[in-house]
């Protein structure tokens, strides 16, 4: 009998790069989602199509375009749960291999209780240790999984559970865009990604056995992987996100053909890039690299990613350690003024897309607070350090930009 993966989150990340590495393995995949067309149509089908793009070499980028043929896979068998199946679930949990999460910073809180319920029914029933791999671009996501699951555990288990539950924060670098609302018409649940394949996972915080995942690697030295994930690759997307939808692009692509946009995004890598060099002893010319075949993978037209979705929920991409001020914290720990970086949180401010829940939220309170104080509140940077300062400039400048001042 094939191991059980269980995935909550079907979305792009779970479907666009988990469910293929647990397909990958020999494992079964079982969904658990809180869209209820979503898991009707996995159970239906019991499969999906997964259309994987490849990524653009230095050859191709330099416009020499060699292979840029897609490879479609259909990932089945699959099966899904509703997240109201409580015990189905728990059930699940009890005899899963491993558990994975891609729901979203936000709804870790509500998988929380199903996490608890079904870890108690493992160790009711004795099975071995679990771990549980969180795929959020979210800084600790691991401590406000594991804090939030422990308060749903009965408190004369609480202790023996946690110490055979391993919760393991992983670096998703895979791009999944959001399918188009054609592509969402044609098949509801098509997925079109990146062909990236690497899922590097804190070793230290495995308990027990992990079985073996394609594309999987553990590695001691997690924090150096997540922070550069997070101030190099999320805060270059970011930025894009937020300078691209300020100049009225719709695609990242296109927003990064803009040579002032690039030069924004250069400089932001190359401040930051600098900071974790020092941080984490990285190489220069590796960093170097590393940022280069982002810039081509983010340039990719082929994705169709876009603006909005590099941008979305800027509260959470503003917050203290997330990748803009994070990123520019660890700039300045390290005596580089992060002034591309004070750009990009000005552009950020000035965030406003209306179906955004996350940017009405922002504009609404920088209207009542004024920037000022919600610079200090939210992003705990005051407006009379250099960096408020700097930042408080660009967000003046912004507001009465041309377009050719952006
Ligand atoms: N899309 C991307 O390229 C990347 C996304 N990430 C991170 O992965 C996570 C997921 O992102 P996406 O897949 O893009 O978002 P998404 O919105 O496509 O997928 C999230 C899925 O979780 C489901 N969900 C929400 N609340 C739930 C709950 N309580 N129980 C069960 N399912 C629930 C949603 O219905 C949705 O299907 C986020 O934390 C994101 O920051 C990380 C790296 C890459
Ligand atoms: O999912 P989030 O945190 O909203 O941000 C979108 C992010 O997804 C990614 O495409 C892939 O990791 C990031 O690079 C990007 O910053």
């Amino acid at each position: 009998m094939a191991s059980i993966a269980i995935q909550f989150g079907a979305g792009n990340v779970g479907r666009g790069f988990l469910a293929q590495l647990f397909w990958e393995s020999g494992m079964e995949v079982v969904f658990v989602e809180v869209n209820s067309t979503i898991v009707e149509l996995l159970n239906a089908r019991r499969s999906y199509p997964l259309c994987l793009i490849p990524i653009p070499d230095a050859a191709a980028a330099s416009g020499n375009e060699k292979d840029t043929a897609s490879t479609p896979l259909q990932i089945a068998p699959v099966r899904a749960l509703h997240t109201s199946q409580h015990e189905e679930i728990a059930s699940e949990i009890a005899r899963a291999s491993v558990l994975c999460t891609a729901v979203g910073a936000a709804a870790l809180q509500h998988i929380a209780p199903l996490i608890a319920l079904g870890l108690v029914k493992r160790y009711e029933l004795q099975r071995p240790p679990v771990n549980i791999l969180l795929c959020e671009n979210l800084y600790r996501a691991d401590n406000v999984l594991r804090e939030a699951v422990s308060q749903h555990l009965p408190q004369e288990v609480r202790d023996p559970i946690l110490q055979r539950t391993g919760f393991v924060p992983t670096v998703v670098s895979r791009m999944i865009p959001i399918p188009s609302p054609e592509e969402r018409a044609a098949d509801p649940l098509y997925i079109r990604a990146e062909s990236y394949h690497r899922l590097p996972a804190d070793k230290n915080a495995v308990v027990g056995e992990l079985p073996s995942i394609s594309g999987l690697e553990l590695v001691d030295n997690f924090q150096a992987h997540m922070e550069r994930k997070l101030y190099s690759h999320n805060a270059a997307h970011a930025a894009l996100g937020y300078i691209g939808w300020l100049k009225g692009y719709t695609y990242a692509a296109d927003a990064l053909k803009d040579t002032t946009i690039l030069a924004r995004i250069r400089g932001l890598m190359e401040e930051t890039g600098m900071a974790l060099v020092k941080q984490h002893g990285f190489d220069l010319l590796e960093q170097r690299a590393y940022e280069e075949e982002l810039l081509r993978r983010i340039a990719n037209p082929a994705l169709g990613d876009t603006c909005d979705r590099l941008a979305r929920d800027p509260l959470r991409k503003l917050a203290p350690e997330d990748r803009l001020v994070g990123a520019a914290r660890l700039c300045l720990r390290h005596q580089i003024f992060p002034d591309h970086g004070a750009y990009a949180i000005a552009a950020a401010l000035h965030y406003a897309h209306p179906n955004d829940v996350s940017a009405r939220a922002l504009q609404e309170r920088i209207d009542l607070e004024g920037v000022a104080t919600f610079l200090e509140a939210h992003c705990h940077i005051a407006a009379t350090e250099p960096l408020g300062e700097a930042i408080l400039r660009y967000y003046s400048l912004l507001k009465e930009r041309t377009t050719d001042g952006v």
